[in-house]
């Protein structure tokens, strides 16, 4: 099975097309205030219409009230992508608004895995993502790596997604060691944050896929 590959935090039409045509499953455009990667309504509705149906989008959000998660649903997103506390009912509250779901938790020890479960086959995608720092101004795209040997306490029949800290340098160990369903990157292929590089995008994805490919033919 192919491994689905999201890069979040784009900004620009161009750098959208860049991942595309790198041959991205999903691109995701934050809304949170704090984060350099912010974007408003407005601009992210001008680049889903960019995007056109190409791939797949995904609103990240914070927490969402009623009324952001409205406005966020009315841009025709793929996904409304969670990084915050919601709850399995907020999860199914915003499936009924007619949009799939993607929820994020922080990992950063064994006992971080307990919601988890609760949310396999009810959200529509799993990211397990890094811990933020105790200062970190937002709770994701912090560059951070977690330990991955946590995962093994996971149910190993919980498909996620693999993230934080993912890098052109490790993200052929990650694949290798992890076996994710899928990998979500950010900061790893900036040059500063919140600025995405077209090369690194690019490099990012290729390695990704062609070590993944590589290894999926062994195992056959
Ligand atoms: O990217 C942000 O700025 C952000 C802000 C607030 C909540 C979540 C955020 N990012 C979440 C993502 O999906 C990132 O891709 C994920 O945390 C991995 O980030 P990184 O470690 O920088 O690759």
């Amino acid at each position: 099975m192919p491994l689905l590959i999201k890069i979040c935090g784009l900004k620009t039409p161009e750098l959208v097309d860049v991942a595309i045509e790198a041959g991205a499953d999903v691109i995701g455009f934050v809304h949170f205030a704090r984060s350099p990667r912010h974007l408003d309504f407005s601009d992210i509705g001008k680049l889903i219409r960019h995007v056109d149906g190409r791939v797949k989008t995904a609103i990240l959000t914070v927490n969402p009230d009623e009324d952001l998660l409205e406005h966020a649903v009315s841009l025709s997103p793929d996904y409304i992508q969670l990084h915050g506390q919601e709850t399995v009912e907020r999860v199914e509250h915003i499936q009924q608004m007619g949009v799939d779901v993607i929820k994020a938790f922080s990992i950063g020890a064994e006992e971080d895995l307990a919601p988890v479960p609760a949310f396999a086959g009810k959200a529509d995608l799993i990211i397990l993502d890094a811990k933020p720092p105790k200062d970190a101004a937002h709770p994701g795209g912090n560059g951070e790596v977690f330990d991955w040997s946590i995962l093994k306490a996971l149910d190993p029949g919980i498909k996620f997604m693999l993230s934080g800290g993912l890098t052109i340098e490790n993200v052929q160990q990650a694949v290798n060691e992890v076996r994710p369903f899928g990998l979500d990157v950010s900061s790893g292929v900036e040059v500063r944050k919140g600025e995405k590089d077209a090369d690194m995008i690019k490099e990012f994805m290729r390695r990704a896929r062609d070590y993944h490919r590589s290894t999926t033919r062994e195992i056959e």
